[in-house]
């Protein structure tokens, strides 16, 4: 049985009073692995840690950070095999999902802002002055301290590197709090980091939940400057609330109800393969899913037969076989939330034209949390399954008739994370994009990422931008230094 430890100045170690709580595999519903529990001494060790660190690694030049990150990329990559085992183990999900999106985002990420550091400028103002000397004023950008990572379970490796990755360039020191659901990759990569030569101290990781645990604590502890969190709305909610008693800085990627909006001059069979996409790739637990899908009245019907002919092809499975196409929900109890939906939405006269249930697999995997990828028409906008988050593989498909109307649907709700929109005529394309209330518009794509991109959402899908100079600024504080000449 592995044992996922926490990872606190350079060393594995229990939590402090030995307590352990289960890691389970969601294809099979067995349990893989004990992962330690923090305490809160466990929790302070590792922001001493980190901030015992801090003095050294902020003095590191730029360049020596980024090399630093560089090693660690390539310690993934040489080590992707056992990160690939870790993190299907801790998720369920399709082994060629994971080794083409998981693994090597985590790799990526850590370039990607090794590259931008080094090229990080800030500003100067030559100031005119009464006596004609003039002044300068200059910026200087400086790390935030010890920074709070919280991290979701659905792309483990990925959401977590997207964050540390320019924290530590930037000359901050991380303490991590993976989802309790997936501990692994982030321990994991404890190793990875000791062996590239990252200082003891500068990556600690603790694990346990959120309320009245490590997350929690983590929070509230008055020597964490800042938190970045990625996860659901109303824990962001939580989190702004303990963060504010030290009004600490907050970068906050949180829930989205994305839409996807296809127009009828759309490339019918990209649209049908990029929408069956954006609904159900890692079983619909991506933030940027599209759960609200709709279509020009003159393609709808055909379209709804399209995209549920592509949902019935997904095959749910063990994750090793190269054919399998859909991989399970992270847990039982998010089983069970989804597929409360799935009752409602049929409770509410939804027709259903693929899924709606849980397949039929063979032992072990009738004990893992699979269901059925599902396509829905018919239901009012004001569905709780249409305005709310569900966060698996299920959408809703309704028709429009005008541009307007589109815009309309799309920007109702609360969430503006994302969305993704179908046509030949870019006119249109640009004009939606510029109409659309959201973070991120994907025109004829989806989820293709430029890393040097603003990434993040609107209303309650977030605040603030991660990605490119966006993130470094984040994980810095810049100075303004003005000198009388
Ligand atoms: N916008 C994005 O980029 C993005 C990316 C991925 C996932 N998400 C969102 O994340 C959600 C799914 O992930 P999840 O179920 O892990 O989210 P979650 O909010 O339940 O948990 C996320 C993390 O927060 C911790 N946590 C929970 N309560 C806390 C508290 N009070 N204080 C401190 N930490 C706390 C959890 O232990 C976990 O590590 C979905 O809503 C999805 O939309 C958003
Ligand atoms: N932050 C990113 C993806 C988020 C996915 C949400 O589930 C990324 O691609 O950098």
């Amino acid at each position: 049985m592995n044992k996922w430890q926490l990872f606190i100045a350079g060393e594995f170690r229990p939590g402090g009073r030995q307590e352990c709580f289960p890691d389970y595999h969601p294809a099979t519903g067995a349990v893989t692995a004990e992962v330690a529990l923090a305490t809160p001494d466990d929790c302070d060790a590792a922001v001493t840690a980190a901030k015992q660190a801090l003095s050294a690694w902020r003095r590191f030049p730029v360049a020596e950070r980024a090399r630093l990150l560089r090693r660690v990329a390539e310690g993934i990559e040489a080590r992707s095999a056992e990160f690939l085992q870790a993190e299907v183990a801790d998720t369920g999900k399709p082994c060629a999902l994971a080794r083409t999106l998981d693994i090597p985002r985590g790799a990526a990420n850590f370039r990607i802002f090794a590259d931008l550091a080094a090229g990080l400028a800030t500003e100067c103002f030559e100031t005119a002055t009464d006596d004609g000397a003039g002044a300068l004023n200059y910026g200087l950008r400086r790390p935030l301290g010890v920074v709070g990572v919280i991290c979701p379970w659905n792309l483990p490796l990925l959401l977590l590197t997207w964050k540390i990755a320019p924290a530590l360039v930037m000359g901050n020191t991380v303490v991590v709090k993976p989802s309790e659901e997936t501990p692994a990759t982030a321990t994991l990569l404890g190793e990875v980091m000791t062996a590239a030569g990252v200082p003891p101290g500068v990556y600690n990781v603790v694990h346990g939940f959120g309320p009245g645990s490590v997350g929690e604590w983590l929070v509230a502890h008055p020597d964490v400057a800042a938190i970045t969190f990625t996860g659901e709305t109303r824990t962001g909610q939580a989190i702004m609330r303990t963060a504010a008693t030290r009004t600490k800085r907050l970068s906050f990627e949180l829930g989205g109800k994305n839409a996807a909006i296809v127009f009828a001059d759309a490339d019918f069979d990209r649209a049908v393969a990029g929408v069956a996409r954006s609904s159900f790739l890692n079983g619909g637990q991506v933030c940027l899913c599209s759960e609200r899908v709709y279509v020009e009245r003159p393609v709808f019907e055909r379209f709804v037969d399209a995209l549920a002919l592509a949902a019935r092809q997904l095959r749910p499975g063990p994750p090793e076989d190269e054919t399998t196409t859909l991989g399970p929900l992270i847990s039982a109890a998010h089983r069970e939330k989804v597929l409360g939906y799935y009752a409602a939405a049929r409770a509410a006269g939804a027709e259903i034209h693929a899924g709606g249930g849980c397949p039929a697999l063979p032992p072990p995997y009738d004990q893992g949390y699979f269901v059925e990828p599902t396509v829905w028409t018919g239901l009012p906008e004001d569905t709780p399954c249409i305005v709310e988050e569900i966060f698996g593989p299920v959408c809703h498909v309704a028709p429009f008739d005008t541009e307007e109307e589109a815009v309309a649907l799309a920007n109702a709700g609360d969430y503006g994370l994302c969305a993704a929109l179908w046509t030949r005529d870019l006119a249109r394309a640009h004009r939606v994009a510029h109409a659309l209330d959201v973070g991120v518009v994907w025109i004829n794509s989806w989820f293709l990422r430029d890393l040097r991109t603003p990434f993040g959402g609107m209303k309650l899908s977030g605040i603030g931008r991660e990605g490119g100079r966006h993130s470094l600024e984040f994980y810095s504080e810049i100075k303004n230094v003005c000198v009388k000449l």
